[in-house]
């Protein structure tokens, strides 16, 4: 696998080599020593897989509070997906700084980020689908979020949004 950083600290793009035979493909998407090795957490207590059925569908920006703040593993297994992380860490040189990378359902590019980072995405097919592998379990009482399109931020989405949630809609400007 080969680990590529970002300009926002923590965040790292995960590209694994697939082998091809004449049945398919086979890569790795995870391990504990590369990824220790590489500076990113060996251990993932959860995952989850989230499905799109709209290209446009946006669903962010999110974030786990302390003292469960998570890093997520985010790769997509279907579609594509034009992906967000925001940083929220407010020591950070890049705070409020947001890094992107566009996602294919071929699932080779993964990216990590990490906690105090917010993530989201939104979906550039239908039928897109995101895997995710989380540091810490969800506590619905830590989730936390800020609005895809504060001004604060100004993220640039690639198309318009078809599909969001009320609660990612109404996220108050961040402070
Ligand atoms: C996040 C989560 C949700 N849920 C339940 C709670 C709701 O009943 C349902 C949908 O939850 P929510 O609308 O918060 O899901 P998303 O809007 O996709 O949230 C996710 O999308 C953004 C982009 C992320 O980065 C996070 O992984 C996560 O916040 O699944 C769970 O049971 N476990 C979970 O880990």
């Amino acid at each position: 696998m080969k680990f590529s950083k970002t300009h926002i600290d923590g965040v790292v793009m995960i590209d694994s080599d697939e082998s091809l035979d004449q049945r398919g493909g086979f890569f790795r998407t995870f391990c504990s020593d590369e990824f220790e090795r590489n500076g990113l957490p060996g251990r993932f207590v959860q995952s989850s897989v989230s499905r799109n059925t709209l290209r446009g569908t946006l669903r962010g920006m999110h974030f786990q509070r302390d003292p469960r703040a998570e890093g997520k593993l985010v790769r997509c297994i279907r579609g594509r997906a034009f992906d967000v992380a925001l940083d929220l860490r407010r020591s950070s040189p890049t705070f409020k700084r947001w890094f992107a990378v566009e996602l294919a359902g071929a699932g080779t590019r993964a990216i990590f980020v990490p906690a105090g980072v917010a993530h989201g995405f939104q979906t550039l097919e239908d039928d897109t689908e995101i895997f995710y592998q989380m540091t810490e379990p969800y506590v619905p009482e830590l989730a936390g979020g800020v609005r895809f399109d504060d001004p604060a931020f100004a993220i640039s989405w690639p198309r318009a949004v078809s599909v969001i949630s009320e609660r990612d809609k109404s996220f108050a400007d961040f402070d």
